[in-house]
């Protein structure tokens, strides 16, 4: 018997009909397997016809998806992805894969993207391959039912078979009617090439990278009745200065990932400036981190931008009495966002200059960004000294450190104002110099 995989595509990428009976592939659906080829994308589109050589020397082979002797199984998101219904679809599905319970928790989740060829402005569905290595159909029945239980029209199914010529097929089944299936097409998988840029740069500033007041506060308008935080951070938003003008002070932000050292050099920046310490969350909203931080990408990054907004207002109001420090603002919430959405390589990044790292027009912006960069062992030393709890993110840092050098390279391809970067290796007192030497430099 040949291996079979289950696919559960985008509707809507799925339901086009026109690019899929074409020859063109830049009009046609495509999709990202993110983690299948180690730091790789792999790229794959359709082809009804069923043309291709019996064996494609280009990715994807049968074993990128069907892990010998394995099924394979994969689902998209089947809604506009910059909408809140989607992305908390998205992510209720990827706790219930990742719960470890039942067959279920023995695949391997891997991330699908689905795109357009065309280069539309638009960001990806999001989906999920996953890879059962014992192949059984209890895995099947479970996502079956996983998906039936989300409510209607449940995501459409699709099942990859090998062919005779070692081919892969792709068919997509419709789940809607209770128990049973329907066959909407089959189609091959057939390689595509990679695009130009990676498939979510399009969109990050729809879902990730806010770069403005209004398009944040949408997404969080869309939650109040899901999350009653929501409301409340709106709340706080509203009783803002519409536009927040900085003071005669120095207005300096401190950056840098997890124990590289923000929190002491910013108290010591207070002391020795007599300035006032802000940090982004505010205080008046962090105690809503939590809720936020498990929430998806689209809502949590809103959660930060907007926080971003509140603390403008606290730095405009002191900045007209003293010099003000700033730990974390918009630079780490861009950072964070880009480094978690662009799977795969360093390379993958947009570009230097790319509008995703320009300054927001409407927030307050400071004088100054000093970027504290340690290494990773320092870094790692560091956060054991400190004997904190980790949060879900320090862990994925410290797991994964291509992550940690997407997050740095962002940082320090921020525009205007950009990241100045800082050795903060050495000893506490030596960083403090070094800092405030800067800011005299750059302030007188
Ligand atoms: N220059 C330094 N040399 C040695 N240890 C340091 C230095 N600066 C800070 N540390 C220690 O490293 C740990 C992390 O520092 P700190 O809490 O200031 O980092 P952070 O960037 O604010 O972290 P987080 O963002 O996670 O709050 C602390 O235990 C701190 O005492
Ligand atoms: N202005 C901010 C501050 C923080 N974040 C996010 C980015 C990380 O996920 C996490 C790090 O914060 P810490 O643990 O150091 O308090 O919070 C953000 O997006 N924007």
């Amino acid at each position: 018997m040949l291996p079979r995989g289950l696919a559960l595509l985008p509707r809507s990428l799925s339901a086009m009909p026109a690019p899929l009976m074409g020859s063109s592939a830049h009009t046609r659906p495509c999709f990202a397997v993110e983690g299948a080829g180690g730091s790789e994308l792999v790229y794959f589109t359709l082809s009804r016809s069923g043309e291709g050589p019996a064996r494609d020397p280009c990715c994807p082979q049968p074993s990128c998806f069907l892990p010998a002797p394995g099924r394979c199984y994969s689902l998209c998101v089947p809604a506009a992805p910059c909408s809140v219904p989607a992305a908390r679809l998205h992510r209720r599905l990827q706790q219930r894969m990742s719960g470890g319970q039942g067959p279920l928790g023995r695949c391997r989740v891997l991330g699908l993207l689905g795109y357009s060829a065309d280069g539309a402005q638009t960001a990806p569905e999001k989906g999920f391959l996953i890879q059962d290595p014992q192949g059984s159909p209890e895995t099947e029945r479970a996502l079956e039912e996983l998906l039936r239980s989300q409510g209607e029209p449940p995501p459409a199914l699709g099942v990859y078979e090998e062919g005779e010529r070692g081919e892969l097929w792709q068919s997509l089944w419709d789940l809607r009617r209770a128990g049973g299936r329907e066959l909407l097409r089959r189609a091959r998988v057939v390689a595509a090439e990679a695009p130009p840029l990676h498939p979510a740069v399009p969109g990050l500033r729809h879902v990730a990278v806010f770069h403005s007041l209004e398009a944040a506060r949408r997404v969080l308008e869309q939650c109040t009745s899901l999350i009653p935080e929501a409301k409340a951070v709106l709340d706080l938003v509203h009783k803002c200065p519409k536009h927040s003008k900085k003071g005669d002070f120095p207005v300096i932000v401190i950056e840098g990932l997890d124990a590289t050292g923000k929190t002491t050099v910013t108290q010591s920046l207070k002391a020795s400036l007599n300035a006032v310490l802000l940090r982004s969350p505010p205080a008046s909203i962090s105690q809503w981190r939590k809720t936020f931080d498990d929430e998806p990408t689209l809502i949590r990054r809103a959660f930060y931008a907007l926080g971003n907004y509140i603390v403008a207002s606290e730095i405009a109001k002191a900045s007209t009495e003293s010099p003000v420090i700033v730990d974390r603002y918009w630079h780490s919430t861009a950072a964070y966002a880009i480094a978690t959405e662009i799977s795969g390589k360093m390379q993958n990044l947009p570009s230097a200059h790319h509008e995703v790292y320009h300054w927001p027009e409407d927030l307050l912006k400071p004088d100054l960004v000093l970027l504290l960069t340690v290494s990773p062992e320092e870094r790692i030393r560091r956060l054991h000294g400190r004997g904190l709890e980790k949060t879900e993110e320090e862990t994925e840092l410290e797991a994964n450190s291509l992550f940690r050098q997407k997050v740095e390279e962002s940082y320090k391809r921020m525009d205007n104002p950009g990241c100045q970067d800082i050795d903060a290796s050495p000893a506490r007192e030596e960083v403090l110099k070094t800092v405030l030497h800067l800011i005299k430099k750059h302030c007188d």
